[in-house]
């Protein structure tokens, strides 16, 4: 990951960066993030880097695609079962688009499946290729189609969402601004020396991302307020009692809401409300520290199904965010209104326009 997302940044984000700095323009730093998310999850996935981060911003089919289905499917979950089953019986509405869509997503795939059986090369889809089921054949194209959906499905907007709500926080808590600074500024003296224009010339490596702590802790705050998934579904496949006695079905489903789990004073005491990044640390802060109670910070899900990218996220959102913040203060742009949008991923309903004012460090 960190390959895909050090050639992004340093080769297209710190350009369209730069030259909206430089002519005093604001962006939309939340459309930027899904375009690097979307590339760097491809890259992941494929191994091909589409590059829909740039100046122009291009529309990719397969992203507008993908956008689409996920908008439809959403019709399903707020409308009853019967309109969608209708609307899908005479291809109308939201099923026809879902329809449409997840054609164009099917052949995406498809020839991506087709290029990695070719070429194989380090990406995700190229090593489930080489793999075999449990009767020793190698996975069906459906089989490779489902996962290589999954990962993108699942690694895409999730990081460009926490890590807008993440810019937006840190733009109102300059103090906690302020602590990131310091922190990647100490690693960078400790890495770089004291040159300080060799701390904002290439993007953080691994070794240096790893160590900044506050700023993990900074966006698992965002994470805990903002959860990039802000509620979550279970089908119940046989007749189960939860923890607390309610009886559950088989055939239904159920809901829980991490936005609201995140907010409560009962998990997360009196200042549940508050940004506070020290609460993630240890008591001496010098350690990123999770809860003791691993069902408390519940954005990645917990459990067996808890989120295979978590790691990945974190070292994707560390490297932009300190990418981001050791390059430029942001400011919000006048009169925007920063508001949650309703659906399955917490996106800025109106984005996040910003304007960046370039940053002078200090060794
Ligand atoms: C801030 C970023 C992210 C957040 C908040 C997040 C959150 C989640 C959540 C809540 C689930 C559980 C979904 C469910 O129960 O249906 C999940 C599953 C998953 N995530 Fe993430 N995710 C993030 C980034 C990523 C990235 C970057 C990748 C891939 C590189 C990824 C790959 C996956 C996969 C494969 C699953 C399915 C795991 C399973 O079902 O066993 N996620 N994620």
């Amino acid at each position: 990951m960190d390959r895909w997302v050090n050639q992004t940044i340093e080769n297209r984000l710190w350009k369209i960066l730069d030259q909206a700095a430089v002519n005093n323009l604001s962006v939309d730093l939340q459309d930027l993030l899904l375009h690097l998310t979307f590339d760097n999850i491809c890259g992941l996935t494929f191994g091909k880097d589409p590059e829909t981060l740039s100046l122009e911003l291009p529309e990719n089919p397969f992203s507008v695609a993908f956008d689409t289905a996920t908008e439809a499917t959403l019709q399903r979950m707020l409308y009853p079962r019967f309109l969608w089953k209708l609307q899908k019986q005479f291809c109308v509405g939201a099923e026809k688009r879902l329809k449409n869509s997840l054609e164009v997503v099917e052949n995406y795939m498809n020839d991506a499946i087709e290029a990695c059986k070719k070429a194989p090369s380090d990406d995700l889809l190229s090593r489930f290729v080489k793999m075999k089921d449990v009767d020793g054949k190698p996975l069906s194209s459906s089989v490779l189609q489902r996962i290589a959906l999954n990962f993108v499905l699942a690694g895409r907007d999730t990081s460009s969402v926490a890590l807008s709500w993440f810019f937006w926080l840190v733009m109102k808590h300059p103090d906690v601004e302020r602590k990131i600074i310091t922190e990647i500024s100490t690693v960078l003296k400790e890495t770089r020396g004291s040159d300080v224009r060799k701390w904002t010339d290439k993007p953080l490596v691994f070794d240096e991302v790893d160590k900044l702590m506050y700023l993990k802790a900074a966006l698992a705050e965002t994470l805990r307020l903002y959860p990039s998934v802000p509620q979550d579904f279970k089908y119940v496949v046989s007749d189960d009692v939860l923890p607390d006695g309610t009886f559950v079905p088989a055939g239904s489903t159920v809901t829980y809401s991490i936005y609201s789990v995140g907010r409560m004073k009962t998990i997360w005491g009196e200042d549940c409300m508050e940004f506070r990044p020290e609460r993630w640390l240890s008591a001496k802060e010098d350690w990123f520290e999770l809860p003791k109670d691993r069902y408390k910070f519940v954005a990645f899900n917990a459990g067996p199904r808890t989120c295979l990218g978590k790691d990945l996220a974190y070292l994707q959102m560390k490297s932009v965010a300190s990418a981001v913040l050791l390059h430029y203060r942001l400011s919000l742009a006048p009169g925007h209104r920063v508001e949650q949008k309703m659906s399955l991923t917490l996106f800025m309903k109106n984005g996040l326009r910003v304007f960046l004012h370039p940053r002078t460090l200090a060794a």
